[in-house]
């Protein structure tokens, strides 16, 4: 094979030498050229060194075996830089790079020529050694990942000059797996990379101190989250890619339990290459610890299912994303809701929210077809499912990411190769005391679907939503758990993931008294009213003045500011229009001992004692960073003034539920129900 060169990048003569050592050889000869005196004479120099290591090599007493090998070539007196420009332990012979995985080469780092004194010049692997030696092979740089904790190793001059972007994203090696949030960074720094080419192909580089354990973990991670594929399948690809692969077996623990995966009994850890078991002692026989090593063993792993941990409804699920990547969602949500895209300023969240139920807007329950349902008393999330991740979204607007499965509907055929992508749906996270063990079960109860598969369903009919929240969501999430052996991934489980998914259930008017005698006392988590639901409603986002509350009186609340002056004065605030806005002479009560300062700054939901005139304060808002509008805050008032007591509304429910307009709806429905409960029985 000929070799070309482009002379531009080729790096002085010295570092010529490197581009035909080392992994070139793998690759194909270079072309024949005549040496030239001076590198006559570094030939000679360098077979003069090597003959003295072999001798050394001879020589020596039988544990200095495991002494680094640059040690040994380089003794100290003649490279007085050793110490300071130190090589990462067993660097030195740890092969330079891999074969690509979809654009993406694994490599050990590269290091800057201030290594030089340590390196002979044949294993020099310098950012001009890299450049060249990939285009050699045909590949143009355009990105570089750097995963080491330090930057020692190299400047990004070489980098910069040849217009190669440098992603550094710092990740301790020796006794943790990468962050949960290093691995977002990671994973769409990628897929951005990879999208925005266009005519040219260009590769990216990404490396730790040896290319094995880091750079492996992190693209194990971005090929599960880029196509479908098991754990055992992506740790395969890199392995045979930059053999031996990822060898510390915590690692590959983690990556199975990231993804929920079974780790299959055949699956084995690669050993410790040779050329890092050889490097990880002293004389002494001591592992010599780097500040940024690649070896040891990985502690502090990720567990989601921590076992003995009381669950609650402030807990912070899932784990940050990048702010660009947070852009980009945030625009994808607004349009599916078909509202502008959030500016500069406070992002709003676009979640659709009922008003409080009022003499006036009871009314409406006259004039249009409502259901009913139950007001679970968690925390609200929009979800957002894509292939690369799901996200909660909280009051804030704000994205953390989940590690969840969605698969899409099954065929005839059996069940389907994809997963949802841009399925934006609605719920309240809850938390499950089962009654006979206390064991406690996040669930999230979906009761709105806004988009399927980036296809945006908000105008049509709240009922087919429903239903097709179901059928599309799910269903194909049942029946693969069901027949998870013929999946495209039978060892996923389900049971392994964070929380529990489930629709939530809607019902016809005329249960709303069992809703509130039975079905309520008996939940296993906490419910603070009913919701009614516009059943042909669109999703109208922000405040939608057609979906009602209704709370226990005693429930009905707002979130104030609370904040404590310079003297000493307690005052709570609203929000209007954007500004906070002080209200004069109320006064709260907290129910603790608690030094009220204690909650200046915070948001606090309070519930209104009407006979004292004082608001009593519930709880702290830890998932709110505002309080609520003073609009919202006055339909509160009205509703409290109105005081909608549970005779109050079952007594107008009893009326409602006789006007034709539900009486008939009511008696075509419930013959439905027989029909389909016949058909089951049979
Ligand atoms: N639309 C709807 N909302 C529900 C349902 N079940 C529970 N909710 C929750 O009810 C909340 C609205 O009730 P509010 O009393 O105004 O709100 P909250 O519970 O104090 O929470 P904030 O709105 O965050 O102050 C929504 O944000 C949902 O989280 C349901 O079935 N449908």
């Amino acid at each position: 094979m000929v070799v070309t060169m482009d002379l531009n990048v080729l790096p002085g003569p010295e570092d010529n030498e490197d581009n035909f050592e080392g992994n070139i050889e793998e690759h194909g000869a270079p072309e024949e050229r005549f040496e030239s005196a001076a590198e006559i004479a570094r030939r000679e120099r360098e077979e003069r060194r090597k003959r003295m290591r072999n001798e050394n090599l001879e020589d020596r007493p039988a544990h200095v075996s495991r002494q680094p090998v640059h040690d040994q070539l380089f003794p100290s007196k003649h490279y007085k830089s050793y110490d300071k420009s130190k090589l990462p332990a067993g660097w030195l012979d740890c092969p330079a790079f891999g074969q690509e995985i979809n654009c993406i080469v694994p490599s050990k780092v590269p290091l800057g020529e201030a290594y030089n004194d340590c390196i002979p010049p044949g294993k020099r692997y310098s950012f001009k050694q890299v450049i060249h030696q990939q285009r050699v092979l045909g590949r143009k740089l355009g990105l570089v990942i750097d995963l080491t904790n330090t930057t020692r190793y190299y400047s990004t001059t070489d980098l910069k000059k040849e217009g190669i972007k440098h992603v550094k994203i710092y990740c301790k090696g020796r006794d943790a797996v990468p962050e949960n949030t290093a691995v977002n960074t990671f994973v769409y720094e990628v897929m951005q990379f990879l999208l925005r080419q266009k005519h040219t192909k260009k590769y990216i580089l990404v490396h730790c101190t040896h290319g094995h354990n880091r750079t492996g973990y992190m693209i194990v991670h971005y090929l599960m989250r880029s196509q479908p594929m098991s754990v055992t399948q992506a740790i395969k690809i890199f392995a045979e890619a930059r053999p031996p692969g990822i060898y510390k077996p915590d690692y590959i623990d983690a990556l199975y339990s990231f993804y929920h995966e079974r780790k299959p009994e055949m699956a084995v850890c690669p050993p410790t290459p040779e050329w890092k078991r050889s490097s990880e002692f002293d004389l002494n026989g001591e592992a010599v610890p780097d500040d940024d090593d690649d070896g040891g063993s990985a502690k502090n792993l990720h567990d989601n299912h921590e076992m003995d941990v009381v669950m609650t409804n402030d807990d912070v699920l899932g784990d940050e994303i990048p702010n660009d990547q947070l852009d980009a969602l945030r625009q994808f949500c607004c349009q599916t809701l078909k509202l502008n895209v959030p500016g500069r300023g406070k992002p709003i969240f676009p979640g659709s929210h009922p008003v409080s139920l009022s003499r006036d807007n009871l009314l409406l329950l006259r004039t249009r077809y409502y259901y009913a349902t139950w007001k679970a008393d968690g925390t609200r999330y929009m979800m957002l499912i894509t292939v690369d991740g799901c996200f909660l979204i909280d009051r804030d607007f704000k994205f953390r990411r989940v590690q969840m499965r969605f698969p899409c509907r099954y065929t005839n055929e059996g069940p389907a190769d994809k997963t949802h992508h841009f399925t934006l749906l609605d719920g309240e996270m809850i938390i499950d005391t089962l009654p006979d063990s206390q064991k406690q079960e996040r669930r999230y109860l979906i009761y709105d679907m806004m988009a399927i598969n980036r296809e945006s369903v908000t105008e049509r009919p709240f009922h087919e939503r429903w239903k097709m929240l179901e059928k599309e969501v799910i269903e194909p999430r049942n029946y693969e758990r069901h027949n998870i052996y013929q999946s495209r991934n039978p060892y996923y489980r389900y049971d392994l993931e964070p929380f529990r998914v489930r629709r939530k259930d809607f019902w016809l008017l005329s249960t709303v008294t069992k809703l509130l005698k039975e079905f309520i006392p008996k939940l296993s988590h906490d419910a603070d009213g009913l919701i009614f639901q516009g059943w042909d409603d669109p999703y109208v986002p922000r405040t939608h003045e057609g979906l009602l509350k209704w709370k226990y009186p005693e429930m009905n609340s707002v979130d104030f500011r609370f904040e404590v002056d310079d003297d000493d004065r307690q005052l709570l605030y609203l929000n209007e229009r954007g500004t906070k806005k002080l209200m004069e002479g109320h006064r709260v009560a907290f129910k603790d001992d608690l030094d009220p300062s204690s909650y200046s700054g915070k948001i606090i939901e309070c519930s209104w004692a009407s006979e004292e005139h004082v608001w009593v304060c519930m709880r702290v808002r830890t998932d709110k960073s505002t309080p609520n509008e003073f609009n919202t805050y006055k339909k509160v008032m009205r509703s409290i003034k109105d005081n909608i007591t549970e005779d109050v509304l079952l007594n107008e429910i009893y009326e409602i539920i006789r006007l034709p307009m539900y009486a008939d709806r009511i008696r075509i429905e419930s013959k439905a129900q027989q029909h389909a409960n016949a058909s089951r029985r049979r």
